[in-house]
């Protein structure tokens, strides 16, 4: 917090902050709620955040940049590699980096591998927040923020702030909101009021028809579908024709997609369809083409293609 003079309006505050933590630790659900609108894609399996998300926190006096990243991970296949190098190049920026951790799991080799990562990041300030304390009692959160506090003491030099919230119920997203922006720079604004987010119309909604088709089957590809809006054209009639393709890695994986009879796809598109409309404001006609796209996660030409 900053000391104000009597009569002096605070000066306006801006800047990034980024969450990170473990895969599946509700960082897009804490996004998502301190935006107040869905922009990130949640998800009950780990590592499907792949685009770098950006949500803007408008205040009176002050504007915070949410910039969401994918789980910090070890990398097993370029793919992987490439998300890690995107999380290192987003956290050398910002302002703000604030790591999640669930109340109701014990922190472990995985939590401290991101903590100490975050200490070859002088620059930012380091937060701590207990995440999901909907899901843990009282006396589990308070542990929780102990256990928390002392590893940012034992690899960081301390957090400057440790905080609890539940994205699920909303208590405390406030809050968190308020700390983030009391360790804002002095700034102007950096986005016009009521932007939300600056990803791409494109990338929003090639991430929401990823998530309805991964929908009842992550289990079975979870990391090995890509999906591309190749067009998006004002129809007649005022709606809006988007052709999609969605790549997979085999044959097999393809069926899944498609389903009996092409049931599943019709589904997976109804669905997409839906919540492309509300995020567009707009009728949609969703084309949803499926493709195999051999190794794709592999293959530094077709990930170029496929926007990674
Ligand atoms: N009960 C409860 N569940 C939560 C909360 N926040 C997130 N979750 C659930 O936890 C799971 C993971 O949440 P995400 O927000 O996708 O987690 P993430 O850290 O962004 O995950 P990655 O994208 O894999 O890195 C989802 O099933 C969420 O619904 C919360 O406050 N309470």
């Amino acid at each position: 917090m900053t000391e104000t003079t009597p009569g002096t309006p605070a000066p306006h505050r801006s800047g990034f902050a980024c969450l990170v933590g473990r895969p599946n630790a509700g960082k897009s659900t804490l996004t998502n709620a301190l935006v107040g609108q869905k922009v990130a894609i949640t998800s009950s399996r780990p590592q499907t955040t792949r685009h770098t998300v950006r949500g803007v926190v408008h205040r009176p006096d002050a504007q915070l940049v949410l910039v969401d990243t994918p789980g910090l991970h070890r990398p097993r296949t370029l793919l992987g590699q490439r998300l890690n190098d995107r999380v290192h190049e987003t956290l050398a920026e910002v302002d703000i980096v604030a790591l999640c951790v669930p109340a109701d799991e014990k922190i472990g080799p995985g939590d401290r591998f991101i903590a100490e990562a975050l200490g070859k990041i002088p620059r930012s300030t380091k937060i701590g927040l207990v995440t999901k304390t909907d899901k843990a009692s009282k006396q589990q959160v308070a542990e929780q923020l102990l256990a928390l506090t002392a590893l940012g003491e034992q690899v960081l030099g301390g957090f400057a702030d440790v905080v609890p919230a539940s994205a699920k119920t909303g208590e405390q997203v406030d809050t968190v909101a308020d700390v983030l922006l009391s360790h804002l720079p002095v700034g102007p604004r950096l986005y016009p009021d009521g932007e939300l987010t600056d990803e791409p119309e494109a990338v929003m909604v090639a991430e929401l028809v990823r998530e309805a088709a991964l929908e009842g089957v992550r289990d079975e590809l979870p990391h090995s579908l890509a999906v591309v809006v190749e067009e998006m054209t004002e129809g007649e009639n005022g709606v809006l024709q988007v052709f999609v393709w969605l790549y997979v890695e085999r044959d097999s994986q393809k069926g899944i997609v498609i389903g009996k009879g092409g049931a599943r796809l019709k589904d997976v598109g109804t669905r997409a369809r839906r919540s492309v409309e509300a995020l567009l404001g707009t009728r949609v006609h969703l084309d949803l083409r499926v493709k195999v796209a051999k190794d794709w996660q592999r293959d530094p030409k077709q990930l170029q293609r496929l926007g990674f």
